[in-house]
């Protein structure tokens, strides 16, 4: 069980620092773990976000454990220089194309006042974002205009070969739960788009049994707030998914709580918390571990295989959750190394 750890800038480090504790605590055999320098950290050390160092614990690894990249002081940098592309770069150079977000209400949080009572009992909701195409990986540029002024452009595109093999890991995951999909896109004015719905249309074929719908995602973001309860698995594109899940993430308590993986054809995958570095809570003992801690639940189950040993993961945090361990994000008084605490006892 070779884990590469990379922990990244601001709240990254401490989220990832408790992950790992919850990690070494199940005592699994055989497990190594190897850590590597990621983000702004990695530029000061070695001038670059994605050092070939950690390009090569990465390819050793079977799975990653990432916390965040992002830092402010960096955003003078060239693009290919800054923090965010060592997960952009991660993303893309493992074939991480498949990014799996729960969402769902634990427990312990129901009837917290950071939900909306009416519509937080139903909640079970999981985006899979395309995580290798879109605006983020298309041709860009600025230019200077003939006035003076310029102009900046991000192509967005979608071939129909990337668009089949994220709706064949949407539609599975809707066997897999209550056999709804919704295919999130923007078809009534983006071509990309179109590409997207006649391919989810074409792959749907195979899947006589998922009930597929399509919703534009200015649409998507309203009935997230109206009715999350609505939704069972989400499909979607790399820019719309990026947002919707942040969005959704606020109607279970807190960003601080959705863990996600990114996975390639096989089992190798990176998990990460949603979240980014959090600037404004870094070195604080603020941030939210239970977000990274889950993202080792997900590592264990889908990287190799240990159900039993996610599911006792998931059953600690909503025993914390349920026994009142907040943190900021929810209202509470607990710091980052108690909620850690708290989550390892319960273990
Ligand atoms: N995968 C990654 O490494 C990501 C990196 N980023 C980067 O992170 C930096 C900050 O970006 P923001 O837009 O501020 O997004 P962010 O997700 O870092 O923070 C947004 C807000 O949520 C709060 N928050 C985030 N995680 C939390 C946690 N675990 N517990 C409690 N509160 C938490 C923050 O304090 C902040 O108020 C930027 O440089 C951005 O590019 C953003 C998203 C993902
Ligand atoms: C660097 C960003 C694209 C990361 C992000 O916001 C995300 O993946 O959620
Ligand atoms: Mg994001």
């Amino acid at each position: 069980m070779r884990i590469a750890v990379f922990a990244g800038d601001g709240i990254g480090p401490e989220v990832t620092r408790e992950a790992v504790r919850v990690l070494k605590a199940l005592d699994l055999p055989g497990l190594d773990l190897v850590e590597g320098d990621v983000g702004g950290m990695a530029w000061r050390k070695h001038g670059h976000p994605l050092p070939q160092a950690t390009l090569d614990i990465a390819h050793s690894a079977d799975a990653i454990l990432f916390g965040a990249v992002g830092d402010f002081s960096c955003d003078h940098l060239e693009r290919h220089l800054r923090p965010e592309q060592a997960v952009l770069g991660l993303r893309k150079e493992l074939g991480l194309f498949a990014n799996l977000r729960p969402a769902r209400v634990f427990a312990g949080l129901e009837g917290h006042s950071a939900l909306r009572p009416e519509v937080a009992g139903a909640i079970d909701l999981l985006i899979v974002r395309e995580l290798n195409g879109d605006v983020y990986f298309g041709e860009k540029g600025i230019e200077t205009l003939p006035d003076g002024g310029r102009r900046g452009w991000d192509m967005m595109s979608y071939t129909d070969a990337e668009v089949r093999r994220i709706a064949h890991v949407g539609f599975k995951a809707a066997q897999g739960r209550n056999g709804k999909l919704c295919s999130v896109d923007k078809a009534n004015v983006l071509e990309t788009s179109q590409v997207w719905r006649d391919t989810v249309i074409e792959v749907s074929a195979q899947y006589p049994d998922v009930e597929l719908t399509h919703m534009y995602v200015d649409n998507a973001a309203m009935q997230l707030v109206k009715n999350p309860g609505a939704f069972d698995v989400i499909v979607t594109g790399n820019l719309f998914g990026d947002i919707l899940s942040d969005q959704a993430s606020m109607c279970v308590g807190s960003i601080g709580l959705l863990a996600s993986a990114s996975m390639a054809e096989g089992t190798k995958g990176l998990y990460e918390p949603i979240h980014g570095s959090a600037p404004d809570i870094a070195g604080q003992d603020k941030a939210n571990p239970m977000a990274t801690i889950l993202s080792v639940a997900m590592l264990l189950r889908h990287s190799f295989g240990r159900e039993a040993e996610a599911q006792r993961i998931e059953a600690a945090v909503a025993q914390a959750l349920a026994d009142g361990v907040f943190g900021g994000d929810l209202g509470g008084t607990f710091g980052t190394a108690a909620i850690g605490d708290a989550v390892l006892e319960r273990l």
